[in-house]
């Protein structure tokens, strides 16, 4: 008997990431890349497709959704949705194409995991618990053809839909998931405060304080994320070109950069399917050219506290979706310009260096545009960004461990000393310690502690210069402990002497 497709009722059942699927009961799937899903679910009818889900990364994505449609062999159809900017961005949607166009070999993932890496130029991985045939069996079994556009992926949806019910192409296959539970160390929660010359550098030193103190907490996403509430992260001094370190270790190079900046300096036209930008939020989308409005009020009033610019729109709370980036600031001190940025929610470990990047080039625009309009020639200041929800998904755990491994050791090692509380001088005078506190810069005696016991001197110094380094104050300590021993022996003291 043949069976019609009206008569198709297959229960898509996701092993994996349940709640970011619309799962229906026809045997295609829709993989909608980078274009938000609802906008395709409204237009088919639930016996027509198999399943949809968004594909935003070739290193995140494919692999559980190789694995969802392993444990759903009734899928015989796949549409790729491989059509927005964001999508060529992120290589997602072409590297799952090249899977079923040229497959896979073993190899590693950038971390050392042993893993199938998909054949083809864009890094992709599948796990390796995954038995190669039933891949192969996953590749000749299901037909597959990519578009560009929501009208084609209806189109193509609808016509293997009029097709006639195939059989599954076997048993539903499950496969065995290795998990990673990371040590926590205590540490705050809330309000973490981190500082860096370069994007890269900063980068190095949040994912270290996340990874080693984060709260292990559900995404929301099916999954699991580290997280700190309001991080600030304070980058002194990039570059106008960006620093990319060499070799890059970065998850953005200068192509994705540049590119990415638009999204963010420029306006962009409402499109079904995708979301926002940051550009048509702060150019169109409130009836007013944000960025025009704050270099016009700051070259009226240099001084302005008002220098503002707003993303959020309170519509957001009636669809999901809604921008990360909400607020932006701007403020002149000592002619110079920084940027204060304020990120609701921040996958700090993928998003955040091209976050920080893209702001920094509106930094410079908006610096530029006042240099071009007026006579102030304003020095480019620090960049800030305050991540509310400042997080490290679970798959990227292991990536960050390489990093801290690798990189923040380097960080440690290369020490200027310099501390912005300032020089601690220590001396004998008659029976007594005496530190004199200096600034950073001229040297000018600021304050003054004199006392005999070190564990006093060490805990009046930390209560007057709270923000003191950690390392310094650990110097300070073993200092007045040599000097408070010259006091009961009699010898001289000297600083630093060995
Ligand atoms: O510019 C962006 C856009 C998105 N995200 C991340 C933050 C979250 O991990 C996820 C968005 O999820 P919601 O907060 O919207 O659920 O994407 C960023 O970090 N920066």
């Amino acid at each position: 008997m043949i069976e019609t497709a009206e008569a198709t009722k297959f229960q898509y059942n996701p092993r994996y990431k349940p709640n970011q699927l619309i799962c229906g009961h026809g045997q295609t799937g829709v993989i909608a890349g980078w274009t938000v899903k609802s906008a395709i679910a409204k237009r088919l009818q639930s016996h027509e497709f198999a399943v949809i889900g968004q594909l935003y990364s070739p290193t995140r994505g494919i692999s559980f959704l190789i694995r969802n449609l392993l444990a759903n062999p009734h899928v015989r159809f796949l549409v790729i949705l491989n059509g927005t900017k964001e999508d060529r961005n992120a290589g997602g949607c072409e590297c799952l194409l090249d899977f079923f166009r040229h497959g896979f070999s073993e190899g590693k993932s950038d971390t050392g995991r042993e893993c199938w890496l998909i054949n083809s130029p864009i890094p992709g991985y599948i796990d390796i618990e995954i038995n190669a045939a039933s891949l192969d069996k996953l590749r000749q079994s299901v037909e597959w053809c990519e578009v560009k556009s929501i009208t084609e992926v209806v189109e193509k949806v609808k016509s293997y839909g009029l097709k006639n019910t195939v059989k599954p192409w076997g048993e539903s296959l499950i496969f065995p998931q290795t998990e990673v539970i990371p040590t926590v160390l205590p540490g705050t929660r809330y309000g973490h405060r981190i500082e860096g010359k370069t994007i890269a550098e900063t980068w190095v030193k949040i994912i270290h304080r996340i990874k080693t103190t984060g709260t292990i907490r559900p995404t929301g996403y099916d999954g699991q994320w580290q997280e700190l509430i309001d991080l600030m992260a304070v980058v002194t001094d990039e570059p106008s070109g960006f620093y990319f370190p060499e070799p890059n270790y970065l998850p953005c190079d200068s192509t994705f950069i540049e590119e990415y900046i638009h999204q963010i300096i420029d306006d962009a036209p409402i499109l079904e399917g995708v979301k926002y930008t940051y550009g048509q939020r702060l150019r169109s989308w409130f009836g007013k050219d944000q960025i025009e409005q704050v270099i016009h009020k700051l070259i009226s009033e240099i001084d302005a506290a008002s220098a503002v610019m707003s993303l959020w729109d309170v519509k957001d709370h009636e669809k999901g979706g809604s921008p990360c980036l909400n607020h932006l600031w701007l403020r002149v001190v000592d002619n110079e310009l920084s940027l204060t940025a304020t990120i609701r929610s921040n996958d700090m470990y993928m998003a955040w260096p091209s976050n920080a990047m893209g702001l920094r080039a509106l930094q410079q625009y908006i610096r530029d545009e006042i240099a071009k309009r007026s006579d102030y020639n304003l020095k480019i200041g620090p960049l800030i960004t305050v991540s509310q929800s400042a997080h490290l998904y679970d798959d990227t755990w292991e990536n960050a461990d390489q990093l801290i491994k690798k990189q923040y050791a380097k960080l440690c090692q290369k020490r200027d000393f310099y501390d912005p509380s300032g020089n601690f001088l220590i001396e004998i005078e008659g029976n007594e310690i005496v530190i004199k506190q200096t600034t950073p810069g001229s040297g000018e005696v600021v304050a003054c502690y004199s006392g005999k016991e070190p564990l006093k001197l060490v805990r009046e110094i930390a209560a007057a210069s709270p923000g003191i380094h950690p390392e310094h104050i650990g110097y300070l300590g073993i200092e007045l402990q040599k000097a408070a021993e010259s006091l009961k022996t009699g010898n001289p003291y000297l600083q630093d002497s060995k």
